[in-house]
């Protein structure tokens, strides 16, 4: 395996969620309850969300103009389009516009129509072959709304497989939030993670250029063990996680935070389980996972399904799996795999008797 083969994609990647990272970062400051738009499926889509997306697109562009561009992202211009849009539409362009000349790098303005065009490439459908960008422009969009935990999560897919992911996380503390549910005194905030396939995780400050390698908490006592969920009880079953937990023997508390947030903060030992457990029915999308799991694999981690199959990302825009998402490290996967099955057999016998 090359290890050097992704350089060029991995720094557009960085330069990419960074600046929209910069984007996301001027609107959590200004939000106002006017910023959120109802989509069809009731979750809150803000400006920063198309913002972001358009940033990504349009910088992955320029850092690499010599590649065939296909980006699988989670947003689409339909709602953007209509007249009652056009305001939106013009704050957004307005919002890019000035991230790219407040940052400098770029001395571009970018039309409204550019603006759509942008958020508009990121219809692929991916799959097993060739390149593929998968971007979840804001993770957590929840978190993002009550100013707390998000992300800007980018990967690159070749031939099926995660090669490289960045995670942009603004809101989080640089040292460890274990205990602190996310919050902290700290007052260096901001945090990006990135991850090449076969070269390890890193974290550096937002903004800043300095990396350091990162790896994942080794232990192998669950009692030390502390586990990542989500904030949102909508997103993930808690009742299941704390079965889990209790099984297990882990003490501590769950640290609930929003976005692949929780990868990162895994992935730099913060904690050393996340346990992912939707709703029936909810069906989860590659970017929701594919630059997380790089970042959390490469810092020595797994991540898997609750049959303890590997993420499969070849499939297009899904994820195609068995009933949640768990990560850890390798030494606790066999145990945690075990209280996880467990736990759902229990689960689907007492649903069965009532
Ligand atoms: N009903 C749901 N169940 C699970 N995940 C959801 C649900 N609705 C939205 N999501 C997505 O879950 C992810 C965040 O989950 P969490 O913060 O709980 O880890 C986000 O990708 C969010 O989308 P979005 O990217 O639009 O915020
Ligand atoms: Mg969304
Ligand atoms: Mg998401
Ligand atoms: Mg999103």
């Amino acid at each position: 395996m090359s290890s050097s083969s992704y350089e060029k994609e991995l720094a557009a990647a960085k330069k990419a969620a960074s600046l929209a990272a910069r984007l996301c970062q001027t609107v959590q400051k200004a939000l106002l309850k006017s910023d959120i738009q109802s989509k069809a499926d009731k979750s809150p889509v803000t400006v920063a969300d198309y913002g972001s997306q358009a940033i990504v697109s349009l910088v992955l562009k320029m850092e690499l103009p010599s590649e065939k561009f296909s980006l699988v992202a989670e947003e689409d211009s339909a709602d953007l389009q209509k007249d009652e849009s056009q305001e939106t539409l013009k704050r957004i362009t307005d919002l890019v516009n000035d991230t790219f000349s407040s940052e400098g790098t770029y001395s571009i303005s970018v039309s409204e129509e550019d603006v759509l065009a942008a958020i508009d490439s990121g219809k692929s459908d991916g799959g097993p072959h060739g390149r593929h960008w998968v971007l979840d422009p804001i993770d957590g969009t929840k978190g993002f709304v009550r100013g707390d935990q998000y992300a800007i999560a980018l990967a690159l897919l070749d031939e099926g497989r995660v090669v490289l992911g960045v995670l942009a996380c603004p809101n989080l503390p640089f040292t460890s939030i274990a205990n602190l549910d996310g919050h902290s005194s700290e007052n260096q905030i901001g945090c990006l993670f990135s991850a090449q396939t076969g070269c390890g995780a890193y974290m550096q400050l937002l903004h800043e250029p300095s990396a350091a390698k990162i790896s994942v908490c080794t232990t192998e006592n669950p009692a030390d063990a502390s586990f990542f969920e989500s904030y949102e009880a909508a997103h993930s079953l808690h009742d299941l996680s704390s079965a889990i937990a209790k099984k297990l023997g882990v003490q501590a508390p769950p640290v609930r935070i929003d976005s692949q947030a929780k990868y990162g903060a895994l992935a730099r030992g913060d904690g050393a389980i996340y346990l992912r457990f939707p709703h029936k029915g909810y069906r989860e999308k590659i970017w929701d996972h594919a630059a997380g799991s790089i970042v959390v694999t490469e810092a020595g981690g797994i991540a898997t399904d609750a049959a303890g199959n590997n993420l499969d990302f070849s499939k297009g825009r899904y994820l195609d799996l068995d009933t949640g998402i768990i990560v850890t490290n390798k030494k606790l996967m066999p145990s945690l795999l075990s209280a996880v099955q467990e736990a759902i057999r229990e689960q689907t016998q007492s649903a069965s008797h009532m």
